[in-house]
């Protein structure tokens, strides 16, 4: 039959069957196909596998069999090849019943009946491609467009998973652009200076005809905030600062954990318990102070501790809020160049613990959290503990029932906490190779087969695996083009090597700007309840300022280098 590319044979079943191929062009392997089914019409399969068998020329002959076989054929003028037989092997997807169900038929397919390449609608309607918002690609090797649901993919969090160097940050950056683009607030966590390049618009390419986009910068709706300060991270638009104010010895010894023994907690408990008779607001200068007037001796290594943590500058009595950093229609890049892997851990469990927080008293509109590095951040078990683990984990659990939504990014899923990765509705899972995390990877979706780990192992850079609830089944799709420019290129060891080395950066005079003061401060655990700030006041008390055991050794360890 005209535009036929195949023939159902042999035995068929009703969830697969195989069919026998003319000409070895005419689909390839994961091409969507049809065939008619006398019950439920046409019907949407999927190629599994293309097989070529030759029987004169078989692997049951020997070679000298197989080589005279195969020169007899050509003394014939015969096509060796004319004589094989090409076999593919299909999955059946389903079709549309009339109330829009995905239907799969009940009764086998009939063998002889032609098999058709799948028109573009039905491939759209079965696989539910179309009716959402977000336009993140095209179904690989097709211009079929495929979109995802803003609320699906908020509310029930995402991943991309993949090896490094496959474009994970490049297709986050494509998600947030369209969520961006729908004003959901958006509260990126970044390790390594990713995303400061949205505020750019990418340089024109072919691509943009191809996807059906235009070059787009955020700079207005992107701010970079750095918890160090503007001399270790010049492209930075803020400071990011967590409340110093009225901390207990509890969110005191969680900055740093290891360092604070039990008779320093003791003298911390004591001398905040003091403060907190006599005063209604005290700030870290004051626990200072009153440590000071301790009797043991162990107080210089508390005072120390404190100085250290008071020079960092992460805590201010102007610390960023909330309201600052989810606004609708705004991305906040938390920018962690220059921040030390603990300070990272414990700035994202006060910032997530607080955002949490601010979430459920509604003090803040809904919006995605992005987690860059994952793994770093909410680890599995067995691997390392961090600070920021368990309120990852809560968000992971709880954050849908109250629109906090994550997008989880790693390049190693075998090592993010399973509680996390597990509630992510969406995954997006590009090119993967370590044979740990491509298991992680299919025990934690379903439906995955062997099938597709095979070809998440061969999986060219730009294309993904898309398993979402609001798709039938998981499907390649190779992402869109970004509108904004890409700032995880990589570095050019061989053209750095031969060019001159740029004379050092000057070294700007401290801080450049303070945050602005707001109502809903970032507040360190279990401090004053998010959304009623204390009133900022002058520290009341100047401690004396006695040697240090260790001079500056915290805010090295904190920011890698002097203010
Ligand atoms: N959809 C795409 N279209 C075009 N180019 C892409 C696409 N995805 C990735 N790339 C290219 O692949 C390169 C690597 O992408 P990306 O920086 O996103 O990888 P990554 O997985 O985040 O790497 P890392 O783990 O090192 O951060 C980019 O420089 C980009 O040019």
């Amino acid at each position: 039959m005209r535009g036929s590319v195949g023939i159902i044979s042999g035995e068929t079943g009703s969830f697969d069957f195989k069919f026998l191929i003319s000409d070895s062009t005419a689909v390839h392997r994961g091409e969507y196909v049809k065939a008619w089914h006398e019950g439920d019409g046409w019907v949407l399969c999927q190629v599994l596998s293309i097989k070529r068998f030759s029987d004169k020329v078989s692997i049951k002959k020997s070679f000298d069999e197989a080589k005279k076989a195969f020169e007899e054929l050509k003394k014939d003028g015969k096509d060796r090849k004319s004589s094989d037989r090409i076999v593919a092997e299909a999955t059946v997807i389903g079709s549309r019943d009339p109330s829009g169900l995905l239907r799969a038929p009940k009764t086998p397919f009939s063998p002889g009946d032609d098999v058709f390449k799948a028109d573009n609608d039905l491939i759209s309607s079965v696989l539910g491609l179309s009716g959402n918002e977000m336009y993140i690609g095209l179904l690989d090797g097709t211009d079929i467009p495929v979109h995802l649901s803003v609320n699906s993919l908020v509310q029930k969090h995402c991943s991309i998973l993949a090896k490094t160097g496959s474009g994970k940050s490049y297709t986050a950056a494509v998600l947030l652009e369209e969520l961006l683009d729908r004003k959901v607030p958006l509260l990126i966590l970044d390790p390594h200076s990713e995303y400061a390049s949205m505020k750019e618009p990418a340089s024109k390419s072919a691509d943009f005809r191809k996807f059906g986009v235009s070059p787009k910068g955020y700079g207005s709706n992107v701010t970079i905030y750095t918890p160090a300060n503007k001399v270790i991270n010049p492209n930075a638009d803020e400071l990011f600062r967590l409340n110093g104010n009225n901390l207990t010895a509890k969110d005191l010894t969680s900055i740093f954990p290891e360092n604070f023994n039990s008779t320093h907690i003791g003298i911390l408990y004591e001398s905040i318990q003091k403060l907190r008779a006599e005063m209604e607001t005290y700030t870290l200068d004051d626990i200072i102070f009153e440590v000071s007037n301790n009797e043991s001796k162990a107080r210089w290594n508390v005072m120390s501790l404190l100085e250290d943590i008071r020079d960092s500058d992460l805590l201010s009595s102007s610390p960023t809020s909330l309201e600052e950093l989810m606004q609708k229609g705004k991305a906040a890049v938390i920018d962690f160049k220059g921040v030390a892997p603990d300070l990272q851990s414990m700035i994202v469990a006060q910032l997530c613990s607080a955002l949490f927080e601010a979430r459920k008293m509604n003090a803040i509109p809904p919006g995605m959290l992005v987690v860059e590095e994952a793994h770093n951040f909410a680890p599995e078990r067995g691997f390392s503990k961090t600070a920021s683990s368990e309120v990852l984990r809560t968000i992971a659990s709880e954050g849908r029932k109250f629109g906090l939504g994550m997008l989880v990014i790693s390049q190693r899923p075998a090592r993010i906490d399973k509680n996390v990765l597990s509630q992510c509705g969406t995954q997006i899972i590009m090119k993967v190779t370590n044979p740990n995390d491509l298991k992680s990877i299919s025990k934690g979706l379903e439906g995955v087969n062997s099938f597709v780990e095979d070809e998440l192992m061969r999986l060219p850079p730009g294309v993904a695996m898309l398993v979402s609830n609001d798709i039938e089944r998981p499907v390649l799709i190779d992402v869109r083009v970004r509108k904004s420019k890409h700032g995880g290129e990589s570095v050019n060891v061989l053209k750095s090597a031969q060019t001159s080395s740029p004379a050092p950066a000057k070294r700007a005079p401290g801080p450049v700007s303070q945050p602005p003061a707001s109502s809903a401060p970032v507040q360190a655990e279990g401090s004053a309840e998010a959304g009623s700030p204390p009133p900022k006041r002058q520290p009341s008390r100047q401690p004396d300022r006695q040697p240090k055991a260790e001079g500056g050794g915290l805010f090295k360890k904190i920011f890698g280098s002097e203010k």
